[in-house]
């Protein structure tokens, strides 16, 4: 792993951005992105914060939108801050829900895939993924900051429960 050349301590995303895991039954509902930043990759539903949107109302209508589904009682669960070399760089607030309402739904962002824990397909996604997805599907908050050059992870840092928590940029 490469030094970081990010000074995190005066860092600011660029491009708010959320992601929701909705956990049921041993399984979480993931979707296969067909448009926008990570297309193809397997992921959380979620996408950019509309000005004037909070990160909660925006990962509702993410959900809505992608999926059809709208979560119950989101809860927080991390940030995300991703120094990005060829897009501006990304502050993502992950959220997890136990309940929704509706059915998900195929649309053209977004195609659901309820996968069992055991079975997240880790090479189809994010390469940052495997270093706080299983801790925060295990309860634990974080707060995981990374470096990329392009999709390829440089660096990586994630601290989990209070010691992230107290690091958010949003509570
Ligand atoms: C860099 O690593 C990333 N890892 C993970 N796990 N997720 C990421 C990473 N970079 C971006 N994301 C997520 C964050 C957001 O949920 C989406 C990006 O937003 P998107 O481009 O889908 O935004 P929308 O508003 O939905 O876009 P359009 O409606 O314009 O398609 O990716």
């Amino acid at each position: 792993m490469e030094d970081c050349s990010v000074d995190w301590s005066v860092w600011q995303g660029e491009m708010p951005a959320t992601l929701m895991f909705i956990v049921r039954d041993g399984e979480v509902l993931l979707i296969e992105k067909l448009r926008g930043i990570g297309m193809g990759k397997i992921n959380g539903p979620g996408g950019k914060i509309d000005p004037g949107e909070t990160p909660l109302e925006c990962v509702i209508r993410e959900c809505q939108e992608e999926l059809h589904i709208t979560p119950i009682k989101p809860v927080k669960m991390g940030e995300l801050w991703f120094a990005m070399s060829d897009i501006p760089d990304i502050h993502c607030h992950v959220f997890t829900a136990t309940e929704f309402e509706g059915t998900p739904t195929a649309t053209e962002e977004a195609v659901p895939i309820w996968t069992k824990i055991e079975d997240i397909p880790w090479d189809k996604m994010w390469e940052d993924d495997a270093h706080w997805l299983p801790q925060m599907l295990e309860g634990q908050k974080f707060l995981g900051r990374f470096l990329f050059e392009g999709e390829r992870m440089q660096w990586r840092d994630v601290q989990l429960e209070d010691a992230g928590v107290s690091g958010w940029l949003i509570s």
